[in-house]
């Protein structure tokens, strides 16, 4: 027998004693139980614990409205990871991916990608995040993409932000964006400001109607909005979840 599996063997034998004082296990099996067991679960449950409480903020409103630009000082400031729904359909396209084509075209109409991409893009960039506190811009836009992501994702938001920006002011900043978006011009502004009455306003209602909704005046400079928007964060990053 080599020391080193002496050594490994009575060190484990003795964390397990004082973890598991009625236990008959040899000096072996104390080594075989501890590292295939104790010592994987710790690791796994620390991962799964984390995985299993994110925090997790949807953060809505019209094309235009400035929840990217909240979104990147929210990040900055409270360590949060900023998750652009619109974005990582965009990436998907760049990737050549077998939906690109489909996303494309939905996106210059408008219209909403169906529930499953866009949740399985979010889903995985939760799962390959080390982070456990995470800023969903931009979704959910239906009440299909809000099931899909309870079904998919198996979790609810803590809290949901909503920046209420009057139309005008949205279009006006959607068509001086300059990010050379396929979307960002008047036809397709206007079919998603209906996309936007019709389908992402009731999920605006939805989680009103369970309290979570926190709604912000999107009129000002950036900083102004921030500085609306920084209590809620502060509040809940000292609310033990951090
Ligand atoms: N408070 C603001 N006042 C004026 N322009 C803003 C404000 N917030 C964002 N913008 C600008 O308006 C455009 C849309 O903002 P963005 O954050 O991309 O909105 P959204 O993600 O809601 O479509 C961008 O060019 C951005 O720089
Ligand atoms: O959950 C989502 C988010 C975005 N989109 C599509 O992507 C476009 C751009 O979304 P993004 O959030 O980037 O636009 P923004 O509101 O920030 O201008 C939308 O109009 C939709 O066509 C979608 O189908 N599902
Ligand atoms: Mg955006």
């Amino acid at each position: 027998m080599r020391w080193s599996s002496i050594f490994l063997s009575s060190l484990s034998r003795s964390f397990h004693r004082r973890l598991h004082p009625q236990s008959t296990l040899n000096g072996f099996e104390f080594a075989q139980h501890f590292f295939t067991t104790e010592i994987l679960s710790s690791a796994k449950e620390g991962v799964l614990s984390k995985r299993m409480s994110p925090f997790i903020a949807f953060v809505l409103g019209g094309p235009g409205s400035g929840k990217g630009t909240q979104c990147t000082k929210i990040a900055d400031a409270f360590g949060f990871t900023h998750l652009s729904a619109g974005d990582l359909l965009r990436k998907e396209i760049l990737s050549n991916g077998e939906n690109g084509a489909m996303i494309l075209d939905t996106i210059k109409e408008g219209k909403i990608v169906p529930s499953e991409i866009t949740v399985n893009l979010i889903r995985r960039a939760i799962e390959t995040s080390e982070n456990h506190k995470f800023l969903i811009d931009g979704f959910p836009r239906s009440d299909e993409n809000r099931i899909a992501f309870e079904r998919i994702v198996g979790a609810e938001p803590d809290i949901v932000l909503f920046f209420d920006c009057p139309e005008e002011e949205m279009v006006k900043r959607v068509l001086s964006r300059n990010q050379g978006r396929i979307d960002d011009n008047i036809e397709t502004v206007k079919k998603r400001l209906k996309v936007f009455h019709t389908l992402n306003l009731p999920i605006v209602n939805y989680y009103s109607g369970k309290g979570k909704v926190h709604k912000i005046n999107a009129v000002g400079t950036v900083d102004e909005i921030f500085e609306k928007v920084r209590p809620l964060f502060a509040a809940f990053s000292n609310n033990g979840k951090d």
